[in-house]
């Protein structure tokens, strides 16, 4: 577990990236936030909230938004991806963004964070879901 502190300045500016995309999410079931930011091997930065809808599972996860976002655009070269809500210790992707994320953040470093960076995991997508199914 590490704090804002030990962080690197562009591990740090990523998470409030995410904090800012937190507060664009459209929660009004859950009223539960979440943001994402994925930071691209060529520096660019894609943002990413949680969209909710009143058919429940339709509803996508900000780690979702911010990586769709990003591939969207073309890149396929995922370096870092920060997930931020609003809890007291760090957010923890569902199910559903791990297989996501094993497949197309491979090799990325994800920081996953409390409300206010004071308790940051570092961790890997094989960490987040081991034997995970790949093609
Ligand atoms: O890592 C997470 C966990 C939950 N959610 C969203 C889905 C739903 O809108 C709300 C409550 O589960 O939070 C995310 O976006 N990312
Ligand atoms: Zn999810």
């Amino acid at each position: 577990m590490f704090s804002n502190q030990d962080l690197t300045l562009k591990e740090r500016d990523l998470i409030s990236k995410a904090r800012e995309a937190k507060d664009k999410a459209y929660a009004p079931y859950s009223k539960f936030k979440v943001g994402a930011a994925v930071l691209t091997k060529e520096g660019k930065i894609y943002t990413g909230c949680n969209i909710e809808n009143a058919s429940f599972g339709l509803t996508v996860c900000a780690e979702r938004v911010a990586i769709f976002k990003a591939l969207s655009e073309g890149e396929r070269r995922i370096e870092t991806l920060a997930v931020i809500a609003d809890v007291d210790e760090p957010v923890s992707p569902c199910g559903a963004c791990r297989q996501v994320i094993l497949e197309l953040a491979k090799g990325a470093k994800i920081l996953l964070s409390n409300k206010d960076g004071s308790q940051v995991i570092k961790t890997t997508p094989e960490e987040l879901l081991p034997y995970g199914f790949t093609l």
